[in-house]
């Protein structure tokens, strides 16, 4: 038998749309990954470097922008970018080692 207590129906639904949300995420990560993938492929076929400092200080000042008027705190935006940045910059220096491995 079901030993849990019973979930407020409103809880329920707010955790009905959090797993949307988190789905929604999930593939617009995806989809992110996708075009970074092929970005650091063509950053390593025309030897540029992996991180693009200035790209990312618009990207920090446009996202802490957007954050403020959607009212997300802009720390957690620009920590968020940091973090998913730090992970395709670590794909971008794979592209370029595997390529001039190929390349030998
Ligand atoms: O736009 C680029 O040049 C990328 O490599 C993509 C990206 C990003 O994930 O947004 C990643 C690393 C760069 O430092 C800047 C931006």
């Amino acid at each position: 038998m079901d030993q849990s207590p019973p979930v407020l129906p409103e809880l329920k639904n707010l955790r009905d749309s959090i797993d949307n949300i988190d789905a929604a995420i999930i593939h617009m990560l995806a989809e992110r990954f996708r075009c970074t993938q092929r970005v650091g492929v063509l950053k390593a076929e025309h030897k540029l470097p992996p991180a693009d400092p200035a790209r990312e200080t618009r990207q920090v000042a446009r996202l802490r922008e957007l954050a403020s008027t959607a009212q997300l705190d802009p720390d957690f935006a620009e920590k968020y970018l940091a973090f998913v940045v730090r992970e395709v910059i670590r794909y971008h220096e794979a592209a370029a080692r595997e390529l001039s491995e190929k390349a030998g």
